[in-house]
């Protein structure tokens, strides 16, 4: 790789790894938000950043950009020494997409997008033709977008545009902070097929933070999961994560949520047994839910038990123990 790629502002360059070694961070009140660090990001891969709330996610994708000056450790980007550099010079280089944008409000979406091309000093024909491509990228018709303000996009058109100004300048690195986690459920699982597309045709080195374990396993090539302190728990491709949790605490992490999503997609009726002879006072559930509904009713009225009602006639039973035992092959997932 070319030792000054990370300065250059020239066509498509390769992406870069990260390596972060034994990087850490306390606060001036004594809080260690990250205690030491490591990690080895691989060029060319999305690596997301998960784990529970505090745990030093985005504190960890802050120093990537030095908008948090780590305490001790090394950053390596591209090869060089990334705590060397000026840090307002190398965040130019280094694109970073957050959860509510953060777009410049009384500039047209052509500027906002040309915003880091202009700071490197790229001709305005050049800016132009760069924003406009970039639209075409992230799916937004040029003729159509380029001259609204923030203020006339969705939320998700936003987040586009977002993720259209952090690659404007083909940074080698993508930093994205819980970048979809504003819009709604539905709005983001587009946005998540879009950027895995979009992905495919760019290949950037992504670090991408979440909380959502659905999302780090649709997105991430990798995955680490963190516990408190920055404290890396395991490093592995979504798969392996979900196949061989390597402790307890990674299983406890992706598994819970795991049986929930199954819970929530799979018919509660193959969970029924017929009636049984005593069903009065017991809740109800309708035959066409999910085992997730049986159990919300049963823990709603304290029961271990709900009766199914198909067109205002009792049908069967589901019990707590019964939502359990669905084996995992019959989900309808
Ligand atoms: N300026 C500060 N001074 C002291 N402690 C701080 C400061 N900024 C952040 N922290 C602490 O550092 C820890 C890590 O914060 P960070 O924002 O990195 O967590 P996170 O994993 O991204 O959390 P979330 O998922 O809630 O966004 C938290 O305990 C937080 O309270």
């Amino acid at each position: 790789m070319d030792a000054t790629a990370i300065n250059g502002s020239g066509p498509a360059r390769s992406a870069a790894s990260i390596t972060l070694e034994d990087v850490g961070k306390t606060y001036p009140d004594g809080t260690v938000a990250v205690g030491d660090f490591s990690l080895e990001v691989h060029a060319g891969e999305l690596t997301v950043l998960i784990g529970p709330s505090g745990c030093g996610k985005s504190t960890i994708l802050r120093m990537i950009n030095r908008l948090i000056e780590p305490t001790h450790g090394r950053i390596v980007i591209d090869g060089q020494d990334i705590l060397k550099r000026n840090p307002v010079e190398l965040r130019r280089h280094i694109g970073y997409v957050i959860q509510n944008v953060g777009l410049f409000p009384h500039q047209n979406i052509r500027t906002n997008v040309g915003t880091v091309p202009r700071l490197l000093g790229w001709d305005k024909k050049r800016i132009n033709e760069r924003a406009d491509e970039l639209l075409e990228l992230v799916g937004l018709d040029p003729a159509r977008f380029a001259k609204r303000y923030p203020h006339e996009l969705s939320g998700g058109q936003r987040q586009r545009i977002g993720v259209a100004r952090a690659l404007a300048a083909d940074p080698l690195v993508l930093l994205m902070d819980e970048p979809f986690s504003a819009v709604d459920p539905i709005a983001r699982g587009r946005l998540q097929e879009e950027f895995l597309r979009l992905q495919a045709t760019v290949r950037k080195t992504i670090v991408l933070v979440t909380h959502d374990i659905d999302e780090a396993v649709r997105l991430g090539d990798r995955i680490a999961v963190l516990a408190e302190g920055g404290r890396l728990l395991q490093y592995a491709p979504p798969a392996e994560l979900l196949s061989k949790p390597d402790s307890t605490a990674v299983g406890d992490f992706v598994g819970a949520d795991r049986g929930i999503r199954r819970l929530a997609v799979t018919p509660l009726r193959q969970a029924m047994t017929p009636p049984t002879a005593i069903m009065a006072g017991r809740p109800t559930v309708d035959a066409e839910g999910t085992l997730y509904d049986a159990l919300a009713a049963m823990l709603a009225s304290d029961a271990a038990e709900v009766v199914v009602v198909e067109d205002g006639k009792t049908v069967g039973v589901v019990t707590r123990t019964s939502v359990f035992e669905v084996p995992e092959a019959e989900a309808t997932v």
